[in-house]
């Protein structure tokens, strides 16, 4: 099984709008990846590999300061949003029966102008990039969300209603940049990867990759492959509540990041945008099926980050 390469140059970001016919081939392209394996590349989405660069560079400034510049954006130090804000080294664990992974990760969920941002040296420009590419990943997210309904029969709107709100402070979408620095083999716990098997929690998530590999999906019989960097291209996955307001027609593929071959010590980047529906969208199966009861986005999520960072 492999992950389908998809040519979204027909709707890319910008201002063009998509034809019918168009829409019909990007539907059943979408439908295909969707149920089969839950993940599919995008290229001509209208997200240069250039942007994609400036973000991960100015965010490798921000993770190599010493710890006490990072430590005032620590998460859950910004009253007004729990998620907003650094992860430290190790501190979260994706599989909870892994110890902590290898990376940290700065995540931006609230795009308010009065919240503390990274301006140290090297850093003015941070709050500029990161809240530039999270406006060019709304977009594109929202394009994908059109194209998903139409691929299930469904009025184009239905998913976009339940995400109006994304970059306010009632819907928890997050551009999360992550870095996961150079691993001396001396130094990992029995079991420690660079990112332990999870499924994302919200409705679809954007992910953008450095060239290093390491990225793996487990397809439906089980078995892990391999999800490569490849330059140019968003790669697409269905999250959970995606799967479950779907009534599992949509698969959220399991996923885990490796560590490098042993006397690698090459760092790795990655930048995830997780979309989530707004905090008080009541997401119902599609069907009518309600295999899953009725859940509020908000709420879900809540639950799934008690898992991931422990009980706090
Ligand atoms: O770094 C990656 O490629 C994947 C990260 C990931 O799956 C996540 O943060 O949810
Ligand atoms: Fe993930």
């Amino acid at each position: 099984m492999e992950i389908p390469v998809v040519d979204f140059g027909a709707y890319e970001v910008g201002d063009k709008d998509v034809s019918d016919e168009k829409l019909e081939i990007l539907s059943r392209q979408f439908k295909t990846a969707f149920t089969e394996v839950g993940l599919v590349y995008l290229k001509n989405t209208g997200i240069l590999q250039e942007q994609v660069d400036g973000v991960m560079s100015i965010s490798k400034k921000f993770f190599l300061q010493p710890e006490e510049m990072k430590l005032p954006f620590s998460r859950k130090s910004f009253t007004n949003n729990v998620n907003h804000g650094w992860v430290s080294f190790q501190s979260e664990r994706l599989n909870p029966e892994r110890p902590g992974d290898l990376k940290e990760a700065f995540n931006i969920t609230s795009l308010d102008p009065d919240m503390k941002w990274p301006s140290s040296d090297g850093l003015t420009e941070f709050r500029e990039i990161q809240s530039a590419f999270f406006q060019r990943c709304k977009d594109l997210s929202l394009r994908v969300l059109h194209v998903m309904a139409h691929s299930l029969g469904l009025e184009p709107e239905v998913f976009l209603n339940a995400h109006r709100q994304i970059g306010t402070e009632t819907n928890d979408t997050t551009l999360r940049t992550l870095y996961y620095p150079p691993v001396k083999s001396d130094g990992v716990k029995e079991g420690q990867l660079r990112c332990g098997e999870h499924s994302d929690y919200g409705s679809i998530t954007l992910l953008f990759q450095s060239p290093e590999g390491g990225l793996q999906v487990r397809t439906t019989s089980g078995e892990f492959i391999s999800a490569p960097s490849i330059p140019g291209t968003v790669l697409i996955n269905i999250a959970d509540l995606m799967q479950r307001w779907t009534s599992d027609v949509f698969l959220s593929a399991v996923h885990r990041v490796l560590l490098p071959p042993v006397g690698d010590s090459s760092t790795r980047q990655s930048l995830a945008f997780f979309v989530h529906p707004d905090d008080e969208a009541l997401i119902t199966c599609f069907d009518g099926s309600d295999k899953y009861p009725p859940v509020k986005s908000g709420d879900y999520l809540i639950e799934r980050f008690k898992n991931s960072y422990g009980k706090d």
